[in-house]
């Protein structure tokens, strides 16, 4: 038996998992009994048995775990954890849902982790110019990067952002997530025969479950292939204020005890938006996802 160790779950099938150690090394591991159901990117320690198999001890307290709806079950699953930034991508085409956008900074908001939006197929845009919802989450706080998977322009930018810590890209089906990885991570298919061979005979799981890579130029990189059209869990109301950073400082500022910053007359947040200080576009947003929980 060796001393315990760290490490990180790099993709998990069934009670077996693949877990990266300090140094890089990736080992098949088996949860020991009783032990909760480790996720993607979960800390845990490890060590070898007297047979030399791996053994998962512990799961490490999360920082946070990203979840999202599945659509046919109507559940909520867990995506992965102790992420550092999530990358919401979105295209000229298909047509940008940008209350879905939304949506995925509430998630964000709420995890929390840095926000990023990515324009994809910029070579796409008719006239050059990024769609009018870039500018105000630029104007927000949050990176906004353009680029192409095509031509390769803005790559760069995005390996630079995707260097700091542990990020996942999210979006609708279509916007070029998959042509992302491959670009970011262009030794993909050996990696992915890599850990399949070491899966075993569970070794198909890479094929859709969440895996974590190490990206070159720095930083991870979650890839979850089977997630094709990301959609977070339902926000409470609370939850929701939180996610929109503009709107919950104006309510902070709200003279309403129990004001929903929807309809109420003499609400701050509604004063901000009458006097042009609070984009319509996200306020409608805000209030959709507000009437839709509430
Ligand atoms: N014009 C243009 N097309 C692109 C670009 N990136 C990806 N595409 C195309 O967009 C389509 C969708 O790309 P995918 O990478 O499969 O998109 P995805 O988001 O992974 O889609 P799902 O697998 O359904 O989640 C493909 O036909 C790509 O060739 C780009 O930068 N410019
Ligand atoms: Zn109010």
């Amino acid at each position: 038996m060796t001393d315990p160790q760290n490490g990180r779950v790099v993709t998990r099938f069934g009670s077996q998992m693949l877990v990266r150690d300090e140094a890089g090394e990736i080992h098949r591991c088996t949860a020991r009994r009783r032990l909760e159901h480790a996720v993607c990117n979960d800390h845990v320690h490890w060590h070898r048995d007297p047979q030399g198999h791996g053994v998962v001890t512990r799961i490490l307290p999360r920082h946070n775990l990203l979840e999202r709806m599945d659509p046919r079950s109507r559940k909520r699953k867990r995506v992965a954890a102790n992420l550092d930034q999530v990358a919401v991508v979105v295209a000229p085409e298909p047509e940008p849902n940008w209350s879905l956008v939304d949506r995925c900074l509430v998630a964000i908001e709420q995890l929390p982790a840095r926000g990023v939006i990515v324009l994809n197929k910029r070579d796409l845009l008719q006239d050059g110019l990024p769609p009018e919802p870039l500018r105000e989450y630029r104007d927000l706080g949050y990176a906004v990067l353009a680029m192409s998977t095509q031509d390769g322009t803005g790559l760069e930018a995005l390996r630079e952002t995707l260097s700091r810590g542990t990020g996942i890209l999210l979006g609708q089906s279509g916007v070029g997530k998959s042509s992302l990885v491959k670009a970011l991570l262009p030794d993909l298919e050996i990696r992915i025969g890599a850990l399949s061979a070491m899966g075993g005979e569970g070794g198909r799981h890479t094929t859709t479950n969440a895996t974590l890579y190490r990206l070159d130029t720095g930083g991870d990189l979650i890839d979850s292939p089977g997630v094709r059209d990301f959609t977070p869990p339902p926000a409470s109301p609370r939850e929701v204020l939180q996610g929109f950073v503009e709107l919950r400082e104006l309510a902070a500022g709200c003279r309403f005890h129990d004001c929903s910053h929807t309809v109420e007359p003499g609400c701050a947040v509604r004063a901000a938006l009458e006097s042009g200080r609070v984009s319509p576009r996200r306020f409608a947003s805000y209030r959709a996802l507000v009437e839709e929980t509430g």
